[in-house]
């Protein structure tokens, strides 16, 4: 019907792991793009991010779940909620454990999650930042890594290590999650590579370059919100301006404080980095209207939280 070769496959895939582990940075080397949004600063993928493998056996959606952490807020459940929905639907996931890190309780918990799965999707294990290490310790890891199925009871389809900033086996990961995908057509055109609304990612590279330098604290309790966004009226053709009106939303004044910094010092630097982060995703210099909101606790009322999507 769709003139696909015999044997073709696709269906979806998400990565998980501890904070820094490198989903990410993996998901955009698959992808070819920057598509999800990697920050040297842990849990600040929100939503559910996709990229889209293309080749021409086969079709794979990667889905970027939030981090998995003990809820201690209505928050941090909805989160939690929707980590657990997300891993329900896809046919594999990617595992990822750094090499330059011991396997740690968090590693085990997320794992033991995924086992609690009713329906569970066939588990890869991904030894992520092999560049990182020597091939000794490389081996050690891959000893604790396979040692995880006895104790946990799941069962590995693969172990893997892989690097997504030398590049190294990032085509065998490719391959391996592809021969785990079910036969069935492409779900999406050639050459899509995210169906995420433009405002969804221009938000989440705001909110990235807000929690750049400024505290630990800070990461849980900053959301962005674009209030409006368009092509600037009566610009010539060639010189197209986008006009995006955004606000950064915080919780207590004293993070308002924080965001605003010395003079506004911070949020200028916030805006001049996003700014050119926006402009170079969408292709068109943007103008950058932010303003640092306060909504108390918002965390806690679901009324805010409907409101912001969650
Ligand atoms: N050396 C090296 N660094 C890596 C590799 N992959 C990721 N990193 C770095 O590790 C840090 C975290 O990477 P991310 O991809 O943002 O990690 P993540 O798991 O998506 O993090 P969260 O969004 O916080 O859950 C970044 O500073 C990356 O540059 C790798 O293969 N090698």
């Amino acid at each position: 019907m769709d003139g696909r070769p015999e044997g073709f496959r696709s269906g979806f895939a998400c990565f998980v792991g501890r904070p820094n582990a490198g989903k990410s940075t993996l998901t955009n080397a698959l992808v070819g793009s920057k598509i999800a949004i990697t920050s040297s600063k842990p849990q600040t993928t929100r939503h559910a991010i996709r990229g889209i493998v293309h080749r021409p056996d086969a079709q794979m959606v990667l889905i970027d779940t939030p981090g998995l952490h003990k809820p201690r807020t209505l928050l941090g459940e909805r989160l939690n909620d929707l980590v657990h929905e997300t891993w329900s639907e896809v046919d594999v996931i990617g595992v990822c454990l750094p090499a330059d890190q011991r396997i740690g309780p968090g590693d085990t918990y997320l794992v033991t999650q995924i086992a609690e799965l009713p329906n569970r999707p066939k588990l890869v294990a991904l030894a992520t930042k092999s560049d990182l290490v020597s091939g000794e310790r490389m081996r050690d890891h891959l000893v604790s890594i396979q040692a995880l199925e006895e104790k946990l009871g799941i069962r590995w389809e693969h172990i893997v290590p892989v690097s997504a900033v030398s590049g190294e086996q990032v085509d065998d990961v490719a391959d391996v999650l592809v021969s785990l995908l079910p036969e069935g057509p492409a779900y999406y055109p050639d050459g899509e590579i995210t169906d995420e609304p433009t405002e969804t990612l221009v938000a989440e590279l705001i909110r990235e370059c807000a929690l750049e330098g400024v505290r630990d604290e800070l990461p849980h309790s900053i959301i962005v919100t674009i209030e409006e966004m368009g092509l600037r009226e009566g610009r010539p053709e060639d010189k197209p301006l986008l006009d995006i009106f955004a606000n950064l939303i915080v919780e207590r004044d004293s993070q308002k404080g924080i965001m605003i910094g010395h003079k506004g010092s911070h949020l200028r630097e916030v805006g001049t980095a996003a700014r050119e982060q926006i402009t170079r995703l969408l292709g068109t210099p943007v103008h950058l209207d932010l303003r640092v909101k306060v909504l108390k606790e918002w965390q806690r009322d679901p009324k805010y939280l409907n409101r912001l999507g969650f």
